[in-house]
């Protein structure tokens, strides 16, 4: 494996150059992984990069990863996502101990995530999380992404917490490892995209001929009679003269449903996934965003974009909180009745379109950083001078 190395002394004048790696599996992980990389990199600790392959089109150029160092594990993405995790496991099992880091890193609730935690327990490799804590109380939703995040927080040695109920989560729990309240890295990129945080309100909802959604729906349990009774609702939406962009994700079957249910429907486009500044650009021109996406539940808030959820419970009840978001599930009669209740309802539309900052404030990634590095030296430096 290739660790980047930095010849110059380290800042405060250390000469120890700490190895940290980060797993990377899909696109909101590279995403929320990009600032602290950055954050690293700034402080002299560049970190090497494991790409499972969970997402086999992942470019690293698109979210500013290309300058780091990276070993490709080609674990592809599996319609059973514990034998993914499997994989990811069994690889970086075999490769940890060639070259073990100080320090494994990996985000969110992924089965990339999950691979990386139980290799890293497994090879004795310490382990931080990136988004701990976030907790829907059901197994089953999102299924598996709840059951991983309980598993990746309790092998974790450092633990970031968003928000301090991700923290208190965690303390019900009684995890092992150190809690540390950070605020969402997502959020530091919606800032590098948009500028400084907290943004002021822009919109203004003049007379205009239509209304406009935007709609994501890729989760596992809106596959199958969710996505058909969502495509109900966008119809009888689109015959009230509501204009649908409709988002459609990476997973082929996911697309093919959609472009069977929608290809034809007036007033309503379906479109490719888009890159991440296009995306955010498409929320922000948008009048309303139904999605079921956890990122985006984060980024909607610190836009000041109103948002129907299409989920039945939420691992981010932030965002309920602070009133910019909705929960709806997938039900067509209660998709179109808060659709059009807020169509009608301006006041209320605006009201939850008030940016703020329920997730962070963008500015986790130096914090995640500066933890990192602090672990390190209490951990490796009083070993290494007993050795000296
Ligand atoms: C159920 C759930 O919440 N699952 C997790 C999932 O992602 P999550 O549900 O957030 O995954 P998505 O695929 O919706 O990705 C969201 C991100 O992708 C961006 N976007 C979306 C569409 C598009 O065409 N282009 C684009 O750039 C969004 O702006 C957002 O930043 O993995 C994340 C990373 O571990 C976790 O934080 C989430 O908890």
């Amino acid at each position: 494996m290739a660790w980047a190395t930095i010849d110059a002394p380290k800042p405060g004048g250390k000469l120890r150059q700490y190895r940290i790696a980060f797993v990377v599996g899909t696109r909101p992980e590279a995403i929320k992984l990009s600032p602290v990389a950055h954050a690293l990199a700034a402080l002299g600790e560049p970190p090497h990069l494991f790409v499972t392959g969970q997402h086999p089109g992942l470019e690293l150029s698109d979210h500013r990863l290309e300058g780091f160092t990276a070993t490709l594990l080609d674990c592809p993405g599996q319609p059973d996502p514990m034998l993914h995790s499997e994989l990811v496991r069994g690889a970086l099992k075999r490769l940890l101990p060639l070259d073990p880091p100080d320090l494994l890193i990996v985000q969110g609730d992924t089965s990339s995530a999950l691979g990386g935690a139980l290799a890293a327990r497994e090879t004795g490799v310490p382990l931080a999380h990136v988004e701990a804590g976030l907790r829907s109380h059901d197994p089953n939703l999102p299924w598996p992404e709840e059951e991983n995040r309980v598993a990746i927080d309790r092998l974790a040695d450092l633990l970031f917490a968003p928000t301090s109920g991700n923290a208190a989560n965690l303390r019900r729990d009684k995890v092992a490892g150190e809690v540390t309240i950070t605020g969402n890295s997502g959020i530091d990129v919606l800032a590098e995209l948009v500028g400084p945080l907290p943004l002021k309100p822009q919109r203004r909802w003049w007379p205009r001929s239509h209304f406009k959604l935007l709609v994501t729906c890729h989760r596992r349990e809106n596959w199958g009679s969710g996505l058909d009774r969502l495509a109900k609702a966008i119809r009888v939406l689109a015959e009230h003269n509501i204009h649908c962009e409709m988002l459609l994700p990476p997973n082929p079957k996911v697309t093919e449903r959609m472009t069977a249910l929608l290809g034809d429907a007036p007033n309503v486009k379906l479109i490719a996934p888009l890159s991440h500044f296009a995306m955010i650009d498409a929320m922000r021109r948008a009048d309303l965003v139904l999605s079921d996406s956890g990122g985006i539940q984060e980024e909607a808030p610190a836009l000041g974009v109103p948002l129907l959820v299409l989920r039945d419970k939420t691992e981010r009840p932030e965002g309920l909180t602070s009133g910019s978001m909705e929960l709806v599930g997938t039900d067509p009669e209660r998709i179109v009745e808060a659709v059009m209740r807020l169509r009608r309802d301006r006041a209320a539309l605006r009201a939850m379109a008030r940016p703020c900052l329920p997730f962070g404030d963008g500015r986790a990634a130096p914090r995640i950083a500066r933890h990192c590095l602090t672990f390190l030296e209490d951990r490796i430096e009083p070993a290494d001078s007993l050795t000296a």
